[in-house]
């Protein structure tokens, strides 16, 4: 689970969410793929399909194909298959899809040996809050449902979660050492604006808590400077690890 596809290598995802492929690419253009790996989600994947990946992959990124996929077993499991067969570092499921689906999705990549992507399953978005979760039928607190989605994760024999980072702490002790936690909800102390997010954490906070992958994209993406703001995120990472 921990040993393939060149882990943890660097810990930032930058998100690459926009309308307009060459805005994606020039912007990729402009980061470093020794420093961060990309994420692909449904806005791109859908206007541009794999053939955006395959760029990715050409510019030297590793890839994380946040397609969050949710359905039966027969029809999740073949869609992790190809997003496999793309050659992808990480793909997704929605943990709430069960445990028989998520096993059958873990199941599915086993021909693919050290050349599978990790497998991860989304708990509860970082986009919501105790009162969100009231509304869709669900009583108990964020962190206890992603305790109990991710205790789900842990026994169909995924990779990890994706999580917010305030639930990190929780889930390295509940499910040990080599657990990806995938954060996003990310705000460095320089980005002011939540946005749509609700359960956030700085960048520094996030890896102490036990984060493993930060997945950040406004922050970055629609700074002037991307690549100024990938590097000072790096630096305040650095400097709160000397
Ligand atoms: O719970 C989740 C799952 C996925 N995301 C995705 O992460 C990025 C975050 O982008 P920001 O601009 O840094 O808010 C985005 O692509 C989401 O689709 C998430 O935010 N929360």
């Amino acid at each position: 689970m921990f040993d393939h596809k060149g882990e943890l290598g660097p810990r930032i995802i930058v998100a690459l969410d926009f309308a307009d492929q060459a805005q994606a690419l020039a912007l990729a253009d402009s980061l470093d793929p020794s420093l961060c790996r990309v994420k692909v989600g449904k806005e791109m994947f859908t206007r541009f399909g794999p053939d955006l990946v395959r760029q990715l992959h050409n510019r030297g990124f590793e890839v994380f194909l946040d397609l969050k996929f949710h359905d039966i077993p027969n029809t999740t499991s073949a869609a992790v298959a190809a997003a496999a067969d793309l050659g992808v570092w990480m793909v997704n499921v929605h943990a709430s899809g069960g445990e028989t689906m998520m096993a059958a999705c873990r199941e599915r990549l086993e021909s693919y040996g050290d050349d599978r992507p990790l497998l991860i399953a989304v708990t509860v978005l970082t986009s919501m809050s105790a009162d969100d979760l009231k509304g869709i039928g669900i009583s108990e607190s964020p962190e206890a449902h992603v305790s109990r989605l991710a205790a789900m994760t842990y026994n169909a024999g995924l990779d990890g979660v994706v999580c917010s980072a305030q639930e990190a702490t929780m889930l390295r002790s509940e499910q040990g050492e080599r657990f990806r936690l995938v954060t996003p909800g990310i705000r460095p102390t320089f980005a002011a604006a939540a946005g749509d997010q609700q359960r956030i954490m700085t960048p520094v906070d996030a890896l102490h808590a036990g984060s493993d992958y930060l997945v950040i994209g406004r922050p970055i993406t629609q700074a002037d400077k991307p690549l100024e703001a990938l590097e000072a995120i790096q630096a305040e990472i650095q400097l709160a690890e000397e």
